[in-house]
């Protein structure tokens, strides 16, 4: 884990949801059409700016004002796929950190193949569930993140695993895009992309706790969870982290 203990780890994923606060990064998304809002109101509640137009006259004007991209495959149609070619890369060419997230991949060959070409552009963050994780090959240098109970982020033989969380997370659809989107915000930090990946996953499990203590269940739990990432401090961080790592 780049050389940190865990409890260093645990601190350096608390300052570093305290910079993207200070700092509000904007993340462009190309964002499936089914969760474009809380994809938007996520962002906005960790205050990072969102921007999600994904038109391709205008999707590199975008990228280039950006901080970070978010790419998701969810609903792929051929307009979509020439704004996300264009769009990540740009990002590619102007070393802009960028998030795949191959929504649905395993329901479809032409998008796995789709999404294991845009691997190759610039070095991309993968977010992924574990049904779509298993099917595409990531490079030792391209940090590869599987969400599920708990969240592997692995690089190369390193890996951190989360095991904050909250089972209600999977019933809201659009938490597995956000959480790529929230990925995308720390990535805009510049710093190193495994511990950015693995700090935002921490903060978005911890949140997830918060954002249960205050729902009925999944109808409840998605308002809950835009208060969690608003409210949630370092300190959460601090006091609620479970996690593991291996240094490969
Ligand atoms: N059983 C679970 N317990 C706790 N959190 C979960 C569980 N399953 C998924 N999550 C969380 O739900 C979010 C979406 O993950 P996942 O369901 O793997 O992705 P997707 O929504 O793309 O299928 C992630 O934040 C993940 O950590
Ligand atoms: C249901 C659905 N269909 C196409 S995109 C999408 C949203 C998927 O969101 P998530 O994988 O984050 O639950
Ligand atoms: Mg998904």
């Amino acid at each position: 884990m780049s050389g940190l203990t865990s409890s260093e780890f645990v601190r350096h994923a608390a300052a570093a949801l305290e910079r993207v606060r200070n700092t509000r990064p904007r993340v462009h998304c190309l964002m499936n059409t089914v969760v474009q809002k809380l994809v938007a109101d996520g962002l906005s509640a960790i205050d990072a700016i969102p921007s999600m137009t994904s038109s391709p006259e205008e999707v590199e004007a975008f990228v280039e004002k950006a901080d970070a991209l978010s790419v998701n495959l969810g609903t792929l149609d051929s307009q979509r796929r020439t704004s996300i070619t264009l769009g990540v890369s740009a990002s590619a060419r102007l070393g802009r950190p960028w998030v795949l997230d191959p929504a649905h991949c395993d329901y479809s060959a032409s998008r796995a193949t789709f999404a294991q070409q845009l691997l190759r552009e610039g070095t991309p963050i993968l977010r992924a569930n574990e049904a779509e994780f298993w099917l595409l090959q990531v490079s030792d240098d391209v940090v590869g993140v599987r969400t599920g109970k708990h969240d592997v982020v692995r690089k190369g033989a390193q890996s951190i695993t989360i095991e904050n969380g909250h089972p209600l997370t999977a019933k809201v659809t659009g938490t597995g895009c956000l959480s790529g989107a929230v990925i995308a915000a720390f990535l805009a930090l510049g710093e190193d992309p495994h511990l950015s990946a693995a700090s935002a996953l921490l903060a978005f499990g911890v949140a997830s706790e918060l954002a249960a203590d205050h729902a009925r269940g999944p109808g409840s739990f998605e308002p809950a969870l835009l208060d969690a990432l608003h409210a949630i401090s370092p300190d959460d961080i601090l006091k609620r982290a479970r996690i593991s790592h291996d240094q490969g």
